[in-house]
């Protein structure tokens, strides 16, 4: 670096803690790094024109902090290996450090390592802000908050050409204990384009973050919870622990966050059911019979969880004599799990979403419900048109599956279905995700460069799942891209010319959105070319169709399953606030835990079997194999002999179709919702005993 940058640099960062006015193009720069550039003058007596050399500890004091930190390095392993693969190329290198931002773990391209030891980003390095002045780990730690240090502004004179980004990791008590940091030694990119980087690192930051909360709580009963069943038990839900007598010990940031506490302490101390419409210990004795997933209510806001608990893992715990091999073992859940949980997020991030192999048609959604049936045929009328959708219902009714129908039913059915869901982007990230970036176009760009999901999706259809969510900035660029058919990559000046049918889908009320200012009118028109609203559930009237279906399509290609008639009326007289996709989860659930392949009342969560607690209890089975007539006529000859005619009848109309409910009602010349209010009445099981009798 030439002395005339470093002195005029150095005399910046004075005259800017000094209060003086900036000379000449001077850039002002934002609070953080103004704060800590006066830290370091004032607390840290620290000179930004000094050339002093790295400070790097002892090898002996090095192996200590290592070992003191071996659980959470053995947990970022993994996170930090899929984060360097996303960055490799890009000039990038990986750290972890630990809380007085001594460098414990890296991941380094070879080719660059030895300009990053120059730089003095090497192991042993201490890049804490009384050392090495303002920069990505120190001042994340001086913050205690995720921070980018941008060139110059770094401290001290010397460090102008890195660009570090670190996100702080705490431990379950919400101390930091470590930051990830990603740097390059020759960022030349803008400050603003390193928001992309910071996303990313957060995101790591925070994954490693759960792994750790787990693996260091995993003696303690774990509550685990998010709005939406399907991301229970994944990286990204909240989670408590809990004491013996149902007290919560200690909360995670996603927790804090989801229940919209202030602080951990806001949680910690409080018994669970303060926090949620539940007590522990019926939590704690449900989860001993069979692990579910439970719908809750936060006393606060009233808002919808979905709930499991987790018992302690006493049996998993290790004595000292034990080698290190073993205890590796000892870790391997969380790890297992950090690694297929960030595989489960980053596809969401990255990949186009292929056809699933029995993927449901237009015909299969059609079902009996009249407000269906109209969906259907207005998706039929416009499947091959240019006309734009917008899909609402609630959520988990099926708007992703019915957008796919769709596609498939449309003369762009062999090219890409790209679904994006805007909510589950962090805000920052969407812009490239959507439209893509050209190579080196920013730090933490892969070095090919990204397509984009709209180039993606060119000859096909693109699902914005969640449009509500996309931030108004980006809805301003979706509008012109659907406007000019083009698409200009991020970093590039060129328009590529783009051919996409575009479905979108909300849960929220965009009009409402509109009013608010928080959705843009025009993007709204220009998507609105029809609406299609489908029905939550429990509005849906052949619920007990599609109660079925899902039954079919959960047991295909297993063993037979049947339902006793009780549990099946449980399904029917829930309310079911998380739609087909609870739906499903309870059946998955039910089928995994049940005795002998048959589904009764006691394998449905607690919330169900309480729907139906008024309803007689009388199951009648519907074993594959075993005659319907058989299991029931006997139970009917003390009864009235019309009644138990009509049930004789039915009965026997019903083994002499094979349990096809259609076929059977036809044969006895009345509609199928006659025939299921009989069985209902003579409370025969309407359960499908295998998919080939339904
Ligand atoms: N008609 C159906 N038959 C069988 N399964 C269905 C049906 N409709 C939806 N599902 C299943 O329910 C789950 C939720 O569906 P989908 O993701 O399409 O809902 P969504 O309305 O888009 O949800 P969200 O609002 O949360 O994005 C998926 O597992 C899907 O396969």
């Amino acid at each position: 670096m030439a002395e005339a940058t470093a002195v005029a640099h150095a005399e910046g960062v004075l005259r800017t803690v000094h209060g003086l006015p900036r000379v000449g193009r001077e850039v002002q720069h934002e609070a953080p790094i103004t704060n800590s550039w006066t830290r370091c003058v004032n607390d840290h007596r620290l000179d930004p024109s000094k050339l002093y050399a790295p400070t790097v500890i002892g090898s002996l004091d090095l192996k200590d902090r290592q070992t003191q930190h071996e659980d959470l390095v053995q947990i970022a392993a993994a996170e930090m290996d899929s984060l360097y693969d996303q960055i490799s190329g890009s000039g990038y290198a990986l750290l972890m450090t630990d809380a007085s931002g001594v460098i414990l773990c890296e991941r380094v391209d070879p080719t660059l390592r030895k300009m990053f030891r120059s730089a003095g980003l090497l192991i042993g390095a201490d890049w804490s802000e009384n050392r090495e002045g303002t920069n990505g780990i120190g001042t994340c730690i001086a913050e205690n908050r995720p921070v980018t240090v941008h060139r110059a502004d770094h401290f001290r004179a010397r460090h102008i050409g890195l660009s570090c980004t670190g996100a702080p990791i705490r431990d379950p008590g919400g101390s930091l204990v470590a930051v990830l940091d990603a740097s390059s030694v020759s960022s030349h990119d803008t400050r603003a384009s390193q928001m992309h980087t910071m996303a990313l690192v957060n995101l790591s930051a925070n994954l490693i973050e759960k792994c750790l909360f787990l693996r260091r709580q995993q003696n303690h009963t774990i509550l685990r919870f998010h709005s939406r069943p399907e991301l229970v038990n994944l990286l990204h839900d909240g989670a408590l622990t809990l004491s013996g007598d149902g007290t919560v010990i200690a909360a995670d940031d996603t927790a804090v966050r989801l229940l919209g506490a202030s602080n951990r302490l806001d949680l910690v101390g409080r018994p669970l059911s303060e926090i949620f419409d539940v007590r522990a210990e019926d939590l704690m004795a449900g989860s001993r019979t069979h692990q579910a997933i439970w719908p809750v209510r936060d006393l606060r806001r009233g808002r919808r969880y979905f709930v499991s608990l987790h018992e302690p893992q006493r049996g998993r715990f290790l004595d000292a004599s034990e080698s290190f091999d073993r205890s590796f073992e000892h870790l391997r859940e969380p790890q297992r799990q950090a690694a297929s949980e960030s595989n489960l997020v980053r596809p969401m991030l990255q990949s186009v979403a292929q056809p699933p192999k029995n993927a449901l048609t237009l015909d299969d959604l059609a079902g009996e419900d009249p407000q269906m049936l109209r969906n259907v045929r207005s998706a039929r009328r416009i499947a091959d048109s240019m006309v734009s959708v917008l899909i609402q219902g609630p959520t988990g009714s099926g708007k992703e599956v019915f957008a796919r129908a769709l596609h498939l039913a449309s003369s762009r059915a062999p090219q890409n279905f790209v679904a994006v869901n805007c909510a589950a982007i962090p805000e920052t990230l969407i812009e490239s995700e959507l439209f893509g970036y050209k190579a080196g176009a920013f730090t933490g760009a892969r070095k090919d460069g990204m397509r984009g999901k709209v180039l993606q999706a060119s000859g096909g259809t693109l699902f914005l799942d969640e449009i509500g969510d996309m931030p108004l900035l980006l809805q301003t660029r979706l509008l012109r891209v659907l406007e000019e058919h083009e698409v200009v990559p991020l970093g590039s000046e060129t328009p590529i010319k783009v051919d996409i049918r575009v479905i979108c889908a909300s849960h929220r009320n965009l009009r409402e959105m509109i009013a608010k200012g928080q959705f843009r009118e025009d993007l709204y028109y220009r998507l609105n070319g029809i609406t299609l609203e489908l029905p939550s559930l429990a509005q849906r009237s052949d619920r007990d169709r599609l109660i079925r279906e899902v039954f079919s399509i959960e047991t295909a290609g297993g063993r037979p399953a049947a339902m006793e008639a009780e549990a099946f009326q449980c399904l029917m007289d829930y309310n079911w606030p998380g739609n087909v996709r609870e739906l499903r989860n309870v059946i998955r659930t039910a089928l995994a835990i049940c005795e002998g392949g048959v589904i009764t009342r006691l394998d449905l969560p607690r919330e169900l079997r309480e729907a139906a607690a008024e309803a007689e209890a009388a199951p009648v089975l519907a074993v594959p194999g075993a005659s319907a007539t058989t299991a029931a006529v006997a139970e009917a000859a003390s009864s009235n002999p019309l009644e138990a005619a009509e049930k004789e009848a039915l009965l026997s109309a019903i083994d002499a179709n094979r349990w096809n409910m259609s076929l059977t009602a036809q044969q006895l010349g009345m509609s199928r919702n006659t025939l299921y209010r009989k069985l209902k009445r003579h409370r025969i099981a309407v359960g499908p005993a295998r998919r080939d009798q339904i």
